[in-house]
């Protein structure tokens, strides 16, 4: 058990105070969210959240040094290069589906999560961190890390990269901002993330003025979300916006936040994650523009439209999937992976979003850090003793497909610190609906798998039947031509071949959209699958179509025969899938173990803060 969990049991007075204000903090998030109180109006909030996510990565004594307050000139920010120096086309399909329903956002956009289930975070999330940073804590990679691209006004902020790349780091260089993309064959509509291949440009030549700031979508824990328009071409974005306040302690740490997230998703770029645009700091704001995801949340969908039918649900969770695949596959943990930061756009497509907890998980380095939102946490993460690996998003992905069935995440019966030890220090599994497909059971079973190094990685199981039916579903199904708006490579120029020199074809297969078996690929209708699939427009993909006619006509296939085994139902067992040899080519996997670095004698044990 875990020092701060002895502590919270009544060790200390002010412990025990402190736990229960965050779980009364829980409790009012709780009946927030399932009632659906959620805030509506157009008119940003006053940043009435005096302190953002309780952590201690935050506030450690290690944090931030202050301003350079000297600079006062709009500046854009100097980002890292990336790795990747061609430019997606996810932009143009992100304008154009947001352009397509404004109304629903205007209806329903405002702060569409903040009510949901948990802690102390604006929209329910537990975001206090068990180890502060400290030299104990300093990896073996510490030396060699790279300046953080800041700005030179946050250059005193000592933040540690997100990503811990080297070779991204170019601070001279001003990163980019978007001018909208014109049109979605256009080699113009890829100019966002020009500074990446070239120098750093001129500021006039940036576009600042070409986006204007729109209306209030919605607030989260670390600053404003704005839809943004580009009046010359008609094109749109979402700016999330934290205010520059110099020594104001939160500001800096909603700036710290910001800038991690524009760490990691400065380097990414897929059809299931948000596409980065850029970001400007100015005197008073650090901006980021992104792509516009008009659809709202799962939450919010879930709070509206009420539980997901299960094709639905086999729909997101693959690109959910894929979305973690490909960013497991660069070694970066989400670790807030939850129905409120996936967004989904019009036609059906999720985005994830949020990747301010994003972390890099390099061999040398662990993660001991108390994060998350509470019932959505793996239990690694709550006791938090060894340190944590990609498999915490697994987890979550399993909580994320309750959530999903149910409309709640698993043990939302039980309040914040109940919850915590539930899911930390007991043996229970959460109580799966029965009304789900025995695949279904069987995907969440092997998400929720206690031990995080039984838990299958996100691409194993994107190979799971539970998923295989719907990919079936959709290929059976005749689409029109072109109901897609962008190509199968998708929004993502990247090459699907060889992406990346050096890596093994199993590393480049993982930066696909979709992850298909090197056995799929081979098979003429399975390359069919993959080619249908990646099309955002399904008729069984919104939840609002969920009941439909569109879906009675979706084609129910039947499980993958190499899924079944022999004297079984439903064709596998929980420790089968996990070690089956036709799934997993061991050698060609990357084992969620071999990113988890051990510091079993480390003295940072797991506090509350
Ligand atoms: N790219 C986007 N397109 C459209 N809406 C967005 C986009 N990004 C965020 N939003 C919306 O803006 C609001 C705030 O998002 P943000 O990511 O800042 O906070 P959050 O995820 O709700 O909370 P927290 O930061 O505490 O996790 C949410 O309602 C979210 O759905």
């Amino acid at each position: 058990m875990p020092t701060w969990w002895v502590k919270k049991c009544g060790k200390t007075k002010d412990d025990n105070q402190l736990l229960q204000n965050k779980s009364r903090s829980v409790i009012d998030k709780n009946s927030r969210g399932i009632t659906g109180d959620n805030k509506t109006s157009a008119d940003p909030p006053t940043p009435s959240r005096s302190t953002p996510r309780c952590s201690r990565e935050f506030a450690g004594a290690s944090g931030f040094s202050g301003f350079d307050s000297d600079s006062t000139e709009k500046k854009c920010h100097p980002l890292p290069r990336p790795s990747i120096s061609s430019f997606p086309n996810d932009q143009v399909s992100g304008s154009t589906s947001g352009s397509a329903s404004v109304s629903s956002v205007s209806s329903s956009g405002s702060a569409d999560d903040q009510g949901q289930l948990g802690g102390c975070r604006g929209n329910g999330d537990v975001k206090f961190n068990a180890a502060p940073r400290s030299p104990e804590r300093v990896s073996p990679m510490a030396a060699t890390r790279p300046t953080s691209p800041l700005h030179s006004r946050l250059s005193g902020m000592s933040l540690d990269s997100s990503t811990g790349r080297n070779d991204d780091v170019r601070s001279s260089e001003c990163h980019r901002l978007p001018l909208p993309p014109t049109s979605p064959t256009s080699p113009s509509a890829v100019p966002v993330h020009g500074s990446r291949i070239g120098g750093g440009p001129e500021p006039s030549s940036l576009g600042f003025s070409k986006w204007k700031k729109g209306k209030f979508l919605g607030s989260g824990t670390f600053g404003q979300v704005y839809q943004g328009f580009n009046s010359e071409k008609g094109k749109m974005c979402a700016i999330k916006e934290v205010k520059v306040i110099s020594d104001d302690k939160t500001s800096k740490e909603c700036l710290k936040q910001l800038n991690q997230e524009i760490n990691v998703l400065s380097q990414l770029c897929h059809p299931n994650i948000v596409q980065y645009y850029g970001s400007e700091l100015s005197e008073e704001t650090l901006s980021v523009y992104l792509e516009y995801v008009s659809g709202g949340s799962i939450y919010k969908l879930l709070q509206e439209y009420g539980p997901f039918t299960e094709p639905v649900i086999q729909n997101y969770t693959r690109q959910i999937l894929a979305g973690l695949a490909y960013l497991h596959g660069r070694n970066t943990v989400h670790r807030d992976i939850k129905g409120a930061n996936i967004l989904v756009d019009p036609n059906g497509e999720i985005k994830l979003v949020d990747f301010g907890m994003a972390k890099h998980v390099t061999a040398y380095s662990t993660m001991l850090s108390f994060n998350g939102s509470p019932y959505w946490m793996a239990p690694e993460v709550i006791m938090n003793n060894n340190g944590y690996t990609l498999a915490v998003d697994v987890w979550s992905l399993g909580c994320t497909i309750l959530e999903m069935a149910t409309s709640k995440p698993p043990w939302s019966q039980f309040e914040g610190v109940a919850a915590l030890f539930k899911i930390g220090n007991s043996k229970d599994t959460p109580e799966i609906p029965d009304h789900l497909s025995n695949d279904a059971k069987n995907f969440i079973r092997l998400c929720l798998q206690r031990n995080p190094a039984l838990r299958p990685t996100a691409f194993q199981l994107l190979e799971h039947p539970f998923l295989r039916v719907h990919a079936a579903r959709v290929a059976n199904t005749i689409m029109p031509k072109d109901a897609s708006p962008r190509p199968f490579d998708g929004s993502c120029t990247l090459p699907t071949r060889e992406p990346y020199p050096g890596r093994s074809s199993h590393e480049n297969y993982l930066t696909q959209p979709l992850a298909v078996s090197s056995r799929a690929i081979k098979s003429p209708s399975r390359e069919n699958i993959r080619a249908i699939t990646s099309l955002p427009v399904s008729p069984c993909s919104s939840p609002l179509r969920q009941l439909g006619p569109a879906y009675k006509s979706c084609f129910l296939s039947p499980p993958h025969p190499s899924y079944t085994f022999p004297g079984q139902d439903n064709g596998y067992s929980l420790a089968e899938f996990a070690v089956s040899p036709f799934r997993v080519k061991k050698d060609a996997m990357i084992e969620p173990s071999s990113f988890r670095a051990q510091t079993p004698n480390s003295p940072l044990r797991s506090r509350l803060v």
